[in-house]
């Protein structure tokens, strides 16, 4: 059977001051008319994704782009198009949206969809908009687990909305212990809290202290086939693009891909830096990606110049 061809298209996710994110109605006459999606349209011969979607702005909506980094690419066969959608976030442009196509229009939060049907590709694109731009990795093992949990409660307060409580140097039962003390401290404030490990390990204690989800070393999604069930976030770490495929394969929600920076952490690996970075992440996955490896959250407008949906920290965050 001949391969069907790729049709790609580049489509804008306008967000707003208050963190809203518009959504468009698709006009009559045009393949699943009436379903929801985000503003853009097919790349034309010789356009770049990012000149697509300023032009498809401009005769859509009339704005005029002055902000956008390249996010996630999303591959989706319909029975009409095999499509590859590379998806930007743009927040900032010139004009007031107008639906020059005869569209609706609806501003929406994350995590709090008021509009349907969606376009069938879109649903992984949520999920990923419902996830902060920063992120914290636990320090309990290097600072102390009574002066961390003292800093997490002053990040907790300060806005911090995502952990991955990632201690190897506890046994299960100081781990488990710990887990159910930073959960009750978290819950309060909306804070998502992974655990990490593998599922065989760690997947009892993610349902039993009913945690958001798992984290899980390179390493264990390398070995595995397919998503583990139970999970209602999954996350991978990635040094490199056979880990970056790895979490595609097993459909994780964000993958964090590091070392950018030199690290205490990972003293003898040398730092993927910026461009090594944005090339990796420019090959295009389905999931928002965290830049890690020594960073801090004033490294957020480089991370995501370079493709990235933002930074996870670990001693920075605790400073
Ligand atoms: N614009 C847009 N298209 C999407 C999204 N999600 C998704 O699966 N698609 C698919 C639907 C279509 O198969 C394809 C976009 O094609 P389109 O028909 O909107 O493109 P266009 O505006 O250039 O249309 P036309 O001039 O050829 O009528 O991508 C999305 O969020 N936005």
């Amino acid at each position: 059977m001949p391969d069907t061809p790729v049709v790609h298209v580049a489509a804008g996710i306008l967000i707003d001051h208050q963190g809203r994110f518009l959504m468009a109605s698709r006009p009559p006459g045009k393949a699943y008319a009436g379903y929801w999606e985000f503003p853009g349209g097919k790349l034309e011969a010789g356009e770049t994704a990012q000149q697509a979607l300023a032009r498809e702005l401009v005769e859509e909506l009339g704005v005029a782009i002055n902000a956008a980094v390249p996010w996630i690419v999303q591959g989706f066969t319909y029975p009409h198009a095999t499509v590859r959608l590379h998806f930007f976030r743009v927040t900032g442009w010139d004009g007031e949206p107008q639906p020059h196509e005869g569209q609706a229009f609806a501003w929406q939060q994350p995590g709090q969809l008021t509009v349907s049907p969606i376009l069938p590709a879109n649903g992984p694109i949520l999920r990923g908009l419902a996830l902060p731009d920063q992120l914290a990795v636990s320090a309990a093992g290097i600072l102390g687990t009574e002066t961390w949990l003292a800093r997490l409660d002053a990040a907790l307060a300060a806005g911090l909305r995502m952990l991955i409580l990632r201690e190897p140097g506890l046994d299960p039962m100081a781990y488990a212990a710990l887990a159910q003390a930073v959960l009750t401290r978290a819950r309060p404030y909306g804070c998502r809290v992974l655990l990490h490990g593998a599922p065989e390990t760690s997947g009892a204690l993610v349902t039993g202290l009913g945690a958001h989800g798992l984290h899980m070393p390179a390493r264990v999604a390398a070995a595995m086939a397919r998503r583990p069930s139970g999970f209602d976030w999954l996350g991978v770490s990635a040094h490199d693009a056979a880990e970056l495929a790895a979490a595609q394969r097993i459909g994780a929600d964000y993958a964090l891909l590091g070392h950018v920076a030199a690290t205490a952490s990972h003293p003898d690996a040398p730092p993927l830096g910026w461009h090594g970075f944005a090339d990796l992440v420019g090959a295009g996955w389905p999931f928002p990606i965290y830049a890690i490896g020594g960073l801090c959250s004033s490294d957020l407008p480089t991370a995501q110049a370079h493709g990235g949906h933002g930074v996870a920290a670990l001693s920075a965050a605790w400073r």
